[in-house]
């Protein structure tokens, strides 16, 4: 498995002319440590203390099982999340998760209308491999990321080479995950049992508004 830590990379999609077609070679997308300071975090940790978190039961082969994490869905009007079967009605932006999103949109011009927050209590909390490609996310948009508290392993598997890699997302980074990485490559975030610490996840995302109707 190919490992990355270096500060900020930008890690290209490439071309693969023996096909004659595109083949992403590696995932699209730009790892930024330290995206957050101190103050910001510590301020984004304390109000997400208030987060209505919620633990979903999801349905898989015909039998509920609780999903090994809590979250909560944040979002402009219109902009309801349906996922595993689920449908999530937006609540509206916290001031400091608000001010988040703008950051993205200054900075690295990454427009978002919705944030899914994951609540990891410790370790045992985890998610398995998927792909964020649910229809009503905007086709060519961009996924951000940005994680605060424990450091967790971000794995990202190929879909079709089955190729590994693993990031180290620790508190304050953000990674970028570019159209079409959610095509081509699946990822997950491994338990890690002696772990103990808790860790939040905002992933940002660009919804088609009102596609589930009003
Ligand atoms: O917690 C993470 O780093 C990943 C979260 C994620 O993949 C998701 O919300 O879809
Ligand atoms: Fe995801």
């Amino acid at each position: 498995m190919q490992n990355i830590s270096s500060q900020a990379e930008l890690l290209a999609h490439d071309c693969n002319p023996a096909q004659g077609k595109t083949s992403y070679l590696q995932p699209p997308m730009l790892l930024v440590r330290a995206f957050l300071n101190q103050a910001q975090q510590q301020a984004l940790w304390a109000e997400a203390q208030q987060y209505p978190l919620q633990k979903p039961t999801v349905e898989v082969f015909g039998k509920s099982h609780p999903i090994p994490r809590t979250q909560v869905w944040f979002g402009d009007p219109g902009c309801d999340y349906l996922y595993s079967g689920l449908m999530v009605k937006a609540l509206p932006w916290p001031k400091y998760c608000e001010r988040l999103r703008h950051k993205l949109l200054r900075e690295f011009q990454l427009p978002s209308n919705g944030v899914l927050v994951n609540h990891y209590a410790d370790g045992r909390d985890c998610m398995g491999w998927h792909s964020d490609d649910e229809p009503e996310l905007q086709p060519g948009s961009d996924i951000a990321s940005v994680t605060i508290g424990a450091a967790r392993d971000f794995d990202i598997r190929h879909r079709h080479s089955g190729e590994k890699i693993r990031l180290v997302l620790s508190s304050g980074d953000l990674l970028i995950m570019r159209w079409p990485m959610q095509q081509f490559w699946q990822h997950s975030v491994p338990k890690r049992l002696t772990l103990r610490q808790p860790r939040l996840n905002f992933t940002f995302r660009q919804l088609i508004p009102f596609f589930h109707g009003d």
